[in-house]
């Protein structure tokens, strides 16, 4: 034997992998892999061999891997990889950790581990580094362990940053690998990723004041006590920012994204039970991982309103598109929106016809808006959960410095621009990042969340989950707004939304549950709901056929 190939037989034997029933497979989904945590300490374990892998084929750079399930109830977790530059791990590596987690025995991953080296001429003696994190699932412990044998197996050097929230590991695997040269993303220590923050907040407020408290639901997850954290950074002479952390406890790992955070408050479409909602009060919520952001209150009158990615989406790419104007930048520099098919139509009206901006739809996950928006100057992605973030290329970047002012207000407008590089993480969405963005532009407008939702007005929309047999069957084109397969179901699809006023609908199989989705909005609640109801009752019949 050679190599690493004993260490990592040992090694494996300690984390076995759970064999799944025949004709099954353990894939890299959308978030990487993601199920019940009793399943992932082997997976957790031969990640650790790939990230090593990875960081070797790209001259040992640094390879993050985070260990979280988000918004998922606590029993689950995930393991996902990250990329150089803090982005998601590259499309054709999914392929490469679905064969090594699907490995059956301790010999075969031996195995697939040197067939993957020699295929990628990977040298194994070559550096390799990895970085890793996690949130505050207890089940997380033994995950970190596995992972951490994977590596050490591998003879890779790793550094252990324990409970981060994800865009806080995207950061800082962005920044170890940055550290030094002249793109430095920051110091390499969650401290530094604070300062970062609140420096630039404090620069991107410029003296103008936040209007009343802001409540933040942190759905029991690691944005809690990361976020009671950062706010000790902010000097309370330069900006006066009160906000009420709630949702915040993580010793009782039963409660994490139970009853309250943004996924709840997105699907659900009300408010958190707890704190019982008191009317007026400017809130948001961040998910269990601290990576999507929903704004909303309860209003006396009519109860209820929620902003969320969409909202935040077109609020940034008013206010970004505003400054660039302003900046005497608005003929160098381009400025595009991404969304999905699950943004809200009026949203993307208001983008094109209202901001006279481009969109462009793309599939559901974050890596495919990243991949899109990175091609724009300046390219504000989210998805319609409150997913996303704002990227400058280097060229805006140094636009926004370089550039002489001809006036003040030019110059106002180039120091905001380039106050709001530092602060929007360019890594990945980022809840708390995106947080003060927003609360940066709401300060500049001297806006509530009530002139921010007068913006355009919501079509009332429905998402419903439909069971089906095989949801593979389901084949989509035009960024999943269109079903191919099975034949004749957009037919029927398409006779179903001629019925509506301003509707639109489509189904596609979701990327990390093993069910289809379809999506209805149209003019008014009940035209929307019976649409969706139509529509899944069509996806139904040929999911069983
Ligand atoms: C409609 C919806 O919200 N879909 C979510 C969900 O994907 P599905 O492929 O729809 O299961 O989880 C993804 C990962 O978190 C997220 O990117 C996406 O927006
Ligand atoms: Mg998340």
């Amino acid at each position: 034997m050679e190599n690493h190939d004993k260490a990592i037989l040992e090694a494996s034997a300690k984390h076995p992998i759970v064999p799944l029933e025949k004709g099954k497979f353990y894939t890299y989904g959308t978030a990487g892999f993601r199920m019940k945590a009793d399943l992932l300490e082997g997976i957790s374990y031969r990640v650790g061999l790939l990230a090593s892998l990875r960081s070797r084929k790209l001259n040992g750079q640094a390879i993050g891997v985070m260990i979280t399930a988000s918004h998922n109830p606590a029993a689950d977790n995930g393991v996902k990889i990250v990329d150089p530059l803090g982005d998601m791990l590259e499309q054709d590596w999914e392929r490469y950790a679905t064969a090594l987690v699907n490995a059956p025995s301790d010999e075969q991953l031996v195995e697939v581990y040197n067939r993957l080296a020699t295929e990628l001429k990977i040298d194994l003696k070559s550096p390799s580094k990895v970085i890793y994190g996690r949130d505050t699932r207890p089940s997380g412990h033994k995950l970190v362990t596995a992972l951490a044998d994977g590596l050490e197996a591998a003879k890779a050097e790793f550094v252990d940053y324990k409970i981060l929230t994800t865009p806080q590991l995207h950061y800082l695997v962005r920044a170890t690998n940055s550290e030094g040269t002249p793109l430095s993303y920051g110091k390499v220590s969650e401290a530094g990723y604070y300062e970062k923050l609140a420096e630039a907040f404090v620069r991107a407020m410029k003296g103008r004041r936040i209007n009343g408290t802001l409540q933040v639901d942190c759905a029991n997850g690691v944005g809690g006590p990361k976020l009671s954290e950062f706010l000790k950074y902010i000097p309370k002479d330069k900006v006066n920012f009160d906000v009420k952390v709630v949702n915040d406890d993580v010793l009782r790992p039963e409660v994490l994204n139970l009853e309250c955070g943004a996924d709840f408050v997105k699907t659900k479409q009300r408010a958190p039970p707890n704190p019982k909602p008191q009317p007026g009060v400017r809130s948001c919520s961040l998910d269990g991982d601290a990576d999507r952001l929903i704004y909303y209150w309860v209003d006396p009158e009519t109860g209820f309103v929620m902003l969320d990615g969409d909202r935040i989406s077109s609020l940034a790419a008013s206010f970004i598109g505003d400054l660039v104007e302003s900046a005497g930048l608005k003929d160098d520099l381009r400025i595009g929106v991404v969304q999905t098919a699950y943004a809200n139509g009026a949203s993307t009206n208001y983008i094109t016809q209202h901001l006279k901006l481009p969109v462009i739809c793309t599939p559901t996950g974050v890596k495919h808006l990243h991949h899109v928006a990175q091609g724009f100057d300046i390219g504000v992605y989210f998805e319609a959960n409150g997913h996303g973030t704002v990227l400058f290329s280097p060229d805006a970047l140094s636009a926004f410095r370089k550039k002489e002012p001809q006036s003040p207000a030019q110059k106002d407008a180039l120091d905001t621009l380039a106050a709001l590089g530092d602060l929007i993480n360019q890594t990945v969405g980022d809840a708390i990042s995106d947080m003060l963005m927003v609360e940066v532009i709401l300060a500049h407008k001297n806006w509530t969340l009530r002139d921010w939702a007068m913006t355009y007005a919501d079509l009332p929309n429905r998402l419903v989950r439909v069971e089906v047999g095989n949801k593979d069957l389901f084949q989509t084109t035009d960024a999943e707004r269109r079903l191919l397969h099975p034949e004749g179901a957009q037919d029927e699809i398409d006779q179903a939304v001629k019925k509506y006023k301003d509707a639109r609908s489509f189904a596609r199989a979701s990327g990390t549950e093993n069910a289809c989705r379809v999506y209805a909005e149209a003019a008014t609640r009940s035209e929307a709901n019976e649409l969706a109801e139509r529509v899944a009752r069509i996806i139904e019949r040929y999911g069983a056929l």
